[in-house]
C-alpha cells in the first residue's frame, strides 16, 4: 500500500460565491465539505486510480470525527489516523464564480502534545514497514517539531521505502537535508528554499541540497523535474480554469502512482500534469474529472532528456 501522512488534517469547506469582494458581505451559492489536508487529497486521487492507500496523521474533536466519517465513505482508503485531544482545523476555499478564482483561508490546526507526537511516531514506524511508498504532505500543526519531516524521511529511508515530501518553509528545508526521494515544491516554495526565482536553477539547487528528484509545479507552465538522470518538463495542452485547490496534491498522486508502477519519468510527469489539470476542472479538492484526465493525458507535451544512464 501507499502511505499518505497528513499531520495537519482539515475539514475542507468550499464556498462558491458569484463575486468575491473584500470588505463586503456575501451570499454563498453552494457549500461542500470534504476530508482535507494535502495528504488526504493525495489519498483520494490514488484510491480513484486503483491503488491501495493508508492515510495517517492526526484527527481530533468534532471536525476530526467529520473527516473520519468522510474518509469511511471514500472507497479504497484505510483510515489509520491517530486520535488527539485538539480538534482538527477547518480550511475554507472561496470560489469566485465570475473570474473562476479561489481564495484560501487555512486555520493553524490543533496543538499536538509531546505524548501525541510520540504515539504518532510509533504508529508511523509500523505503517512504513508495509508501505511501497510514502507521501509526507502539508503544514505542521503547532507542537509538532519543525524537524518532524526530516525525522519521517529518515525513517522511511532506513526502511528502504521511497518517500516524497510536499511541504514548505523550514520543515521543507530540514526535510530536504534528510535526502527524500522526491520533493514537489511550487514556484514560491522553491524560491523560498533556494533564494532563486529562476525555476531550473532553483530546482538544480534543491537537488544539490539533498532531494534526489525535484518536481516543481509551475502553474500554467506545468511541471519541471530535475534529478541526476536528466531533466524534463511537462505542460498540459491548454490552460484550465476552475478550482486549483488540490491541484498540487494530484501531482503528488500522479508521481507516486507512477513510481510504484515503475513508469519512466516522462510517463510519470505526463500523468501528474494531466491529473493536476483534471483536478482544477473538478469542483472540490481531492477529486478529478476522469474524462478530462484521460483526454489531457494523450495531449500533455513532455520535453527533456535523460543525461546519464
Ligand atoms: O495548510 P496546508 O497543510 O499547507 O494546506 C492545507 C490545504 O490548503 O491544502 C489542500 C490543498 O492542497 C487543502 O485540502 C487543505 O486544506
Amino acid at each position: 500500500m501507499i502511505l499518505t501522512v497528513t499531520l495537519n488534517t482539515a475539514l475542507d469547506i468550499t464556498y462558491r460565491v458569484r463575486v468575491l469582494r473584500p470588505h463586503a458581505s456575501h451570499r454563498v451559492t453552494e457549500v461542500s465539505e470534504r476530508p482535507g489536508g494535502k495528504g488526504l487529497n493525495v489519498a483520494r486521487v490514488l484510491a480513484a486510480l486503483g491503488h491501495e492507500v493508508t492515510a495517517t496523521g492526526f484527527a481530533g474533536g468534532a471536525t476530526g470525527r467529520s473527516l473520519k466519517e468522510g474518509l469511511a465513505d471514500a472507497p479504497g482508503i484505510v483510515d489509520a489516523l491517530v486520535p488527539v485531544g485538539g480538534a482538527a482545523r477547518r480550511t475554507i476555499a472561496v470560489v469566485d464564480e465570475t473570474i473562476g478564482d479561489t481564495t484560501q483561508l487555512n486555520e493553524p490546526g490543533p496543538v499536538i502534545a509531546p505524548a501525541e507526537w510520540s504515539a504518532f511516531l510509533e504508529a508511523y514506524e509500523d505503517l512504513v514497514r508495509s508501505a511501497t511508498a510514502v507521501a509526507l504532505c502539508g503544514s505542521l500543526p503547532p507542537g509538532v517539531p519543525v524537524g518532524a519531516y526530516a525525522q519521517l524521511v529518515r525513517s522511511a529511508r532506513a526502511a528502504g521505502v521511497p518517500v516524497l515530501l510536499d511541504t514548505s518553509g523550514e520543515p521543507l528545508r530540514r526535510g530536504v537535508a534528510a535526502r527524500p526521494d522526491i520533493i514537489k515544491p511550487n514556484a514560491d516554495e522553491l524560491a523560498e528554499l533556494t533564494g532563486s526565482h529562476e525555476p531550473l536553477q532553483a530546482a538544480q539547487d534543491a537537488h544539490r541540497r539533498g532531494a534526489h528528484t525535484v518536481v516543481a509545479s509551475l502553474g500554467a507552465e506545468g511541471l519541471l523535474a530535475v534529478n541526476a538522470q536528466g531533466r524534463w518538463g511537462a505542460v498540459p495542452p491548454c490552460r484550465v480554469r476552475g478550482n486549483p485547490t488540490g491541484a498540487g496534491d494530484a501531482v503528488v498522486a500522479g508521481l507516486l502512482s507512477g513510481l510504484v508502477e515503475h513508469l519512466p519519468w516522462p510517463g510519470r510527469l505526463a500523468r501528474a500534469a494531466a491529473l493536476s489539470a483534471a483536478t482544477v476542472l473538478a469542483p472540490v479538492a481531492g477529486e478529478f474529472d476522469r474524462r478530462a484526465y484521460e483526454e489531457l493525458l494523450e495531449r500533455v507535451a513532455v520535453t527533456g532528456e535523460a543525461t546519464a544512464a
